[in-house]
């Protein structure tokens, strides 16, 4: 009779192996607070677009948001045409970037954690799909450049090529805050699976996707696949999306999101400009973990996700 399988004779080296810490005992943020989507309306004009999102960032503040969410690029619009023109000097800061000097400055007066959407940003001659991250004290935790480029061509319906203008980022971002472990992904980058389980082995709580998904595959994919990271990985995951704007060249579908670890969706909206207010309880994390305990169920001998920065790190 075969016997049943034991993780612990697993033949893959443990360094290879990807086990989550339990949620409690990677280091203290709050574990239950509000969080806000602000699904921003964006125009052609960036110091209106810069003003307006610190409007919607104050008002969520007051609501009693600690924790922040802005959409995928929310200062320019969303075309190949507009990232050179709009495109920002993050490293620079000061005016070189007004938009994540407005982000650190509201951070540290409101003292909130704000996970910035994206911009695009100019390195070089280099641009990117650029997402920030600041902490209450307005400080730059993270910055995660989107990894995966939005390179599509469904005819007759949508054909976008980001790789055009773009650059692809080289390193997933996962970053400590007070409002939790925080794995970033920027819209396309919510289709690769593997870079979820990888900040789930590295015990995110929380996954903020800033998402523009279009049309086409808006309305068969942005909730599947945001039900489908959190319930695989038992995680809450946000996104959020700007406005639609029906006469823009890119056409948002909207419907910014959270998702708790069971796959559920606890707040949503349409399509129009909107700020959704939510609370995450991490508590739920080891519920649902200890409800349904994959992490122990998982066949390690039949199959790895190898975590490459970890393993290079470890070679080296
Ligand atoms: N805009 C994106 O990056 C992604 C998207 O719209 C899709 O995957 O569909």
């Amino acid at each position: 009779m075969a016997s049943a399988y034991k993780p612990e004779q697993a033949r893959v080296p443990p360094t290879l192996q990807l086990p989550v810490p339990p949620v409690n005992t990677l280091f203290s943020p709050l574990f239950q607070f509000n969080i806000a989507l602000c699904q921003l309306s964006v125009t052609m004009d960036k110091e209106r677009n810069i003003a307006h999102a610190r409007k919607a960032i104050v008002e969520a503040a007051e609501k009693g948001a600690q924790l922040v969410l802005l959409p995928e690029i929310w200062n320019s619009p969303y075309s190949n045409d507009s990232f050179p023109v709009y495109a920002e000097d993050i490293a620079a800061g000061g005016d070189a970037s007004p938009s994540t000097a407005m982000m650190s400055e509201v951070a540290r007066s409101l003292q909130i954690t704000i996970v910035g959407g994206s911009i695009p940003e100019r390195c070089g001659d280099r641009l990117y799909n650029t997402c920030c991250v600041f902490g209450k004290d307005g400080k730059l935790l993270a910055k995660h450049r989107k990894l995966h480029l939005f390179d599509i061509d469904i005819p007759g319906k949508i054909t976008f090529k980001e790789s055009k203008t773009l650059t692809a980022g080289e390193n997933p971002t996962i970053v400590d805050t007070d409002v939790g472990r925080i794995g970033i992904g920027i819209c396309y980058d919510i289709r690769f699976q593997e870079l979820a389980i990888l900040y789930a082995a590295r015990g995110a709580h929380l996954i903020c996707y800033p998402g523009a998904f279009n049309m086409t595959t808006g309305p068969l994919h942005w909730e599947l696949l945001q039900r489908a990271r959190a319930v695989d990985n038992q995680l809450y995951v946000a996104t959020c999306s700007p406005a639609r704007d029906a006469d823009a060249g890119y056409v948002a579908w909207g419907h910014s999101t959270l998702v708790g670890p069971f796959g559920e969706v606890l707040a949503t909206t349409e399509h129009d400009e909107a700020t959704v207010m939510a609370e995450i309880d991490y508590s739920l994390i080891e519920l649902r973990r200890t409800n349904l305990p994959l992490e122990k169920q998982r066949r390690g001998d039949l199959y790895q996700l190898v975590d490459i920065q970890r393993l290079n790190s470890k070679s080296t």
